[in-house]
């Protein structure tokens, strides 16, 4: 016998449902049976009894207004009664860790019949488990914290951890060692500043900034000073709880003070015998609400001085209210007379900018391997909507306005990943410190065109999606979240014209003295 969802219909028997009480759909070659959800319907029942659908195939209808995802849940799947004999659906729903087949919906290296100079057959064994990583397990959880503003869970936490994926996204290094990277795919010691890239894309696919944030990033950039920096008691009291997902790290460097100005910070550390005595507060610092630790930037007696602080007395964190979810864990951080023994210094007393401003490479590079991401997935979201939206009776993307719009955001897009590929490619080349000589300048500016895009990407796509790209739900629902944060790419780890300047000022500094035209 066949099942429900196999059950045949003819057309016939089909379009004899189709008034009120009594009422079948078809959505690509699927009959559903509406008569009761149709005064449910958050579209309205009167919508379901039109003509052009009642009884009829309304798929065009249909896709016109929701997203694929609409059928999939299960309070809408238990609609379905059958399919309509001979037919067999067309528009297939995405698996987990498949690659889309919309054209520039994923980076050469990963579309079929293009090539890579960098990227190897391993890098893309990963880059399948990290998407079905992310797929299956992070974004129906961060569906749910985007929503609620709810820190990530500490079961997702946990799973990253068994993979160590907290790890990887710290880079390739020393702390990789003896590690089993996501099953084994990767070797510790062949894991490259590709493999780490792939995480941040694939992470940056769950569509919310938040979460992209509030998923450790804290740790991201709070936690390679430690490790680069700190001694060998505090990397064993922090590093393996932290990569564990036990303890969470947070970077604070920036105050209401002074942002992009990192010289500008006013919180200070005097030095009372073998503790260090902390005042000051600190702003928009991610994860901050929930870190049991602080990278804090300090004024010392002799210049900046980088110290870890753990959450204890004295150290009070408050939420901020931003423009995106409260997932983020952004924080209003105040420290008052905190006590922190010397020993907890990371690098040389007075020497914490060069601390900080190496660290902040890191940090510029992984904003931008998201943004490409989350840009790309702009480009595919629009190229599907302006296909499958119709306009004075044509797909919306036969209007050579949008057209043109799809033409910048392709470009601009690929213009990015290039570059980000290159730089990323000179990052496998080079030493921490070379990279800070080197890339520093390159990175800034690299930063400052890519926040730059995806802003302009942002608005192209909410003008492709009109009004659907200003409601939080809904078919658009991935470019309000983008239109809505993007900004932030511009601003966290330092303000993209200070970024662009600061890349001009390294390339004028190497100017040979006798350049002449
Ligand atoms: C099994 C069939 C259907 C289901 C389960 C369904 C479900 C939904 C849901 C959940 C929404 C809320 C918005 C969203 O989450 O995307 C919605 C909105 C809507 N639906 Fe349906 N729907 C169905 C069929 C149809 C059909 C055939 C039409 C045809 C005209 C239609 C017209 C609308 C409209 C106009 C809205 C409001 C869209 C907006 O606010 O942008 N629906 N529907």
């Amino acid at each position: 016998m066949a099942s429900g969802l196999s059950k045949e219909y003819t057309w016939e028997e089909v379009t004899r449902h189709n008034k009120e009480g009594d009422l079948w759909i078809v959505i690509d070659s699927k009959v559903f049976d509406v008569s009761k959800f149709a005064d449910l319907h958050p579209g309205g029942a009167n919508v379901l009894y039109a003509e052009s659908v009642a009884g009829k195939d309304a798929t065009q209808a249909f896709f016109g207004l929701h997203r694929h995802e609409v059928l999939l849940r299960p309070q809408y799947r238990r609609l379905q009664i059958g399919v309509i004999k001979g037919q067999t659906e067309q528009i297939k729903p995405p698996q987990p860790g498949e690659l889309s087949k919309v054209p520039y919906a994923e980076p050469t290296w990963l579309s079929s019949g293009y090539h890579s100079a960098y990227y190897s057959d391993n890098h893309r064994k990963f880059q399948t488990a990290l998407r079905v990583f992310f797929e299956t397990i992070v974004k129906p959880e961060a569906i749910k914290c985007e929503d609620s503003g709810k820190k990530i869970s500490q079961e997702v936490v946990d799973k990253m951890a068994e993979a160590n994926i907290i790890a990887m996204r710290l880079g390739p290094g020393e702390h990789l060692k003896g590690r089993t990277l996501m099953s084994g795919i990767v070797k510790p010691e062949e894991f490259d500043y590709f493999h780490e890239a792939i995480i941040h894309a694939e992470l940056a696919r769950v569509s919310s900034r938040a979460v992209v944030d509030g998923l450790l990033a804290g740790g991201v950039i709070g936690l390679p000073p430690i490790l680069n920096y700190g001694s060998r008691e505090l990397y064993e009291q922090v590093i393996p709880d932290a990569l564990a997902g036990k303890k969470y790290v947070a970077l604070a460097i920036s105050e209401a003070f002074a942002g992009s100005d990192v010289s500008g910070l006013q919180t200070t550390a005097v030095r009372d015998g073998d503790f260090w005595v902390v005042t000051g507060t600190k702003k928009w610092i991610t994860n901050g609400t929930f870190a049991d630790y602080f990278t804090t930037g300090c004024k010392t007696e002799t210049g900046f001085t980088v110290i870890l602080i753990p959450r204890g007395p004295g150290v009070e964190t408050k939420q901020i209210k931003t423009a995106y979810s409260s997932v983020a864990g952004t924080a209003f951080v105040t420290f008052d007379k905190v006590r922190v023994p010397i020993s907890n210094t990371l690098g040389k007393v007075g020497a914490g900018m060069s601390v900080i401003l190496s660290n902040f490479n890191h940090e510029r590079w992984m904003v931008c391997a998201t943004s490409v991401s989350a840009q790309r997935l702009a480009v595919e979201e629009c190229l599907k909507w302006s296909t499958q939206r119709i306009v004075f009776g044509k797909p919306l993307n036969s209007q050579a306005v949008i057209r043109a719009k799809l033409a910048n955001m392709i470009s601009r897009v690929e213009a990015c990943q290039n570059w980000f590929e290159n730089v990323t490619y000179q990052m496998n080349q080079m030493s921490y410190s070379q990279q800070a000589d080197k890339l520093a300048g390159p990175i800034g500016l690299l930063k400052q065109f890519i926040s730059r895009a995806g802003r302009e990407t942002a608005e192209d796509a909410t003008q492709v999606f009109g009004g659907r790209a200003l409601t939080v739900t809904g078919m658009g629902k991935y470019i309000e979240n983008y239109h809505r944060t993007s900004g932030f790419d511009a601003i966290l780890a330092g303000a993209e014209d200070v970024l662009g300047d600061l890349g001009v000022r390294q390339a004028l500094k190497k100017m040979p003295r006798d350049a002449r035209l």
